[in-house]
């Protein structure tokens, strides 16, 4: 479970102090798909990266699985991280000089697993997503739809608990969105995956168990 008490978040900029996340409190249970909505600066992905521990807070608690997050050091915040969260983001970030199977591979380097066991290991994962036959393409040779398949694949790689999806349809026409929510929102159910969701988009929204909404950094 994750659990957000009064979470604080403010950035220093050249004009002044952002309040990006204003006493956030909410709490995910396991094997929840939460989508989180509001406007454009309300504070949506500010959330998910500190849920995430992709970036800090300054106020707060903010519980993983009952241990706090505060206390811990840059790099067990970065094992953690790891361990626990699979990461895709609008702009799908593949790297450009590595095939849909390096990329989707990558992360077990970071984890020095042999590079014996990585195809039996991605494989199955391109398998289950549809995308097999796609394993030597370079990303300029995919569609965006399939770029955020290989994304998708690689944020399970390392087979975490959490996923966390910053606008993953964002970049997409409405049938690859529905396309890509749809695989999601099944790699949850059978993968028994948390899965938080950032998203403009009701119609995308409407699939999660539960909405939260945020204005002006705070939870409505
Ligand atoms: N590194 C930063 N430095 C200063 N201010 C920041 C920084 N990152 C975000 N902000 C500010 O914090 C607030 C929340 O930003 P955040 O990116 O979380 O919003 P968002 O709801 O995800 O927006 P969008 O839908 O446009 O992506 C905004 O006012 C933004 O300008």
């Amino acid at each position: 479970m994750l659990e957000l008490k009064q979470v604080k978040k403010t950035y220093q900029s050249n004009l002044g102090k952002v309040e990006a996340l204003r006493d956030i409190s909410l709490k995910i249970q396991d094997g929840e798909f939460i989508a989180v909505m509001g406007k454009s600066g309300c504070g949506k992905s500010t959330l998910l990266n500190v849920i995430g521990c992709m970036d800090t807070y300054d106020g707060g608690e903010y519980r993983i699985e009952g241990k706090s997050a505060e206390a811990l050091n840059r790099k067990s915040r970065a094992l953690l991280r790891r361990e626990k969260f699979g990461f895709i983001f609008q702009a799908f970030y593949l790297l450009p000089e590595c095939s849909v199977f390096r990329n989707v591979a990558l992360p077990l380097k970071y984890r020095k697993v042999s590079r014996k066991q990585h195809r039996d290991i991605v494989m199955p994962l391109l398998e289950g997503l549809g995308i097999a036959e796609l394993e030597k393409r370079m990303p300029h040779e995919l569609s965006g739809g399939e770029q955020q398949r290989v994304a998708i694949a690689r944020s399970l790689v390392n087979d975490p608990k959490i996923l966390l999806a910053d606008e993953p349809t964002g970049n997409l026409d409405n049938e690859n969105s529905e396309a890509v929510i749809e695989l999601l929102a099944r790699v949850r159910e059978t993968l028994h995956k948390t899965l938080i969701l950032v998203t403009h988009d009701v119609k995308i929204a409407s699939y999660a168990d539960r909405i939260v909404e945020m204005r002006d950094g705070q939870i409505l």
